[in-house]
């Protein structure tokens, strides 16, 4: 029987707050559609971290109270609307999946608005003293200007047949797509356009600096997430973030009591 228990968590390393005025650092997850990253982040949560989706950010921000929603009706009309004057996802999917100006529009609308509300909630967590931050964002790798924030990412992915699993670490297209259509009910060509909108998972991969296999079984992916747990717990960039902080605080003080002491009487 495979034991649960790891070493991580015998030695109670558990993502507890450490005191508020340490630095933190963020961690960029992704992965392709039904890759697991919802399996993924549910252990990362188990173990107590802090985590942020992009994806019900994503849905905030577009309620009919928000800038956003008006913006919205604004541009794609009133025909992207359901009866309760909510926006109807699906049509409005339907069109920006389809024609990439559209999603480029969409995109200028709601991901400024999606990054200052993750970056409020990483301040939260910066208060409350968490270690990392792990920011769950399917366009992770699509949105060059999020990555450079990251300290680390980490890309899920799943592959979905032995034979494709050797030859090709990253996807079945073929299985992906069957996959989508079936859970979102869509047609052939609605779920190739869909897939088609991000970044094949190969080049994902080639770009993520930690990589979580979840073609195996439930253990084999929860083993995985404990080491990459442990690495960040224990990684160094968080001493060197600390380093840099108690120096440029210190500079900083250097710098006042020299002004203090010359320029008072
Ligand atoms: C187009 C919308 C209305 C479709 O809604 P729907 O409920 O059908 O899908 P949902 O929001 O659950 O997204 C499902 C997946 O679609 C993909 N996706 C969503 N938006 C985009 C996009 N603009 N470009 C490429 N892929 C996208 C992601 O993989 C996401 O996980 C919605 O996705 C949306 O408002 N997108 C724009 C905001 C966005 O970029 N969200 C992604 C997180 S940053
Ligand atoms: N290792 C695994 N073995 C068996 N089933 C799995 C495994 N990982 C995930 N699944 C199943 O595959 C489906 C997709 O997983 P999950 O919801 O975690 O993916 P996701 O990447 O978050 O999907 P989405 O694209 O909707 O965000 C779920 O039904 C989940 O239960």
């Amino acid at each position: 029987m495979i034991d649960t228990h790891t070493d991580h968590q015998r030695k109670g390393k558990e993502a507890h707050p450490v005191p508020p005025f340490n630095m933190m650092f963020l961690v960029g997850l992704s992965g392709g559609i039904a890759s697991g990253k919802s399996t993924v982040v549910a252990v990362f949560r188990e173990l107590g971290c802090a985590v942020i989706d992009a994806d019900v950010i994503a849905r905030q921000v577009v309620q009919p109270r928000f800038l956003a929603y008006q913006q919205i009706v604004h541009y794609f009309g009133n025909e992207i609307l359901l009866e309760s004057g909510e926006i109807n996802r699906e049509a409005l999917g339907n069109i920006i999946f389809s024609h990439p100006e559209k999603r480029q529009l969409l995109n200028s609308i709601t991901h400024p608005k999606i990054q200052k509300e993750m970056l409020k909630q990483i301040f939260k967590y910066f208060v409350l003293g968490y270690r990392y931050v792990i920011l769950d964002i399917p366009l992770l790798f699509e949105t060059n200007t999020v990555t450079k924030f990251m300290k680390h990412t980490v890309l899920v992915y799943r592959c979905f047949s032995e034979a494709v699993s050797h030859s090709h670490p990253g996807s079945d297209p073929q299985t992906q797509l069957l996959r989508l259509m079936k859970r979102n009910g869509l047609a052939q060509t609605e779920a190739e356009a869909r897939i088609a909108s991000q970044l094949p998972l190969d080049e994902k991969c080639k770009l993520a600096d930690h990589v979580i296999d979840n073609s195996g079984d439930w253990e084999s992916t929860r083993r995985q997430v404990l080491r990459l747990h442990s690495q960040l717990e224990d990684s160094l960039d968080f001493l060197l973030v600390r380093l840099v902080a108690v120096t440029a605080v210190a500079g900083v003080g250097g710098l006042v009591c020299f002004l203090l002491r010359h320029f008072l009487p």
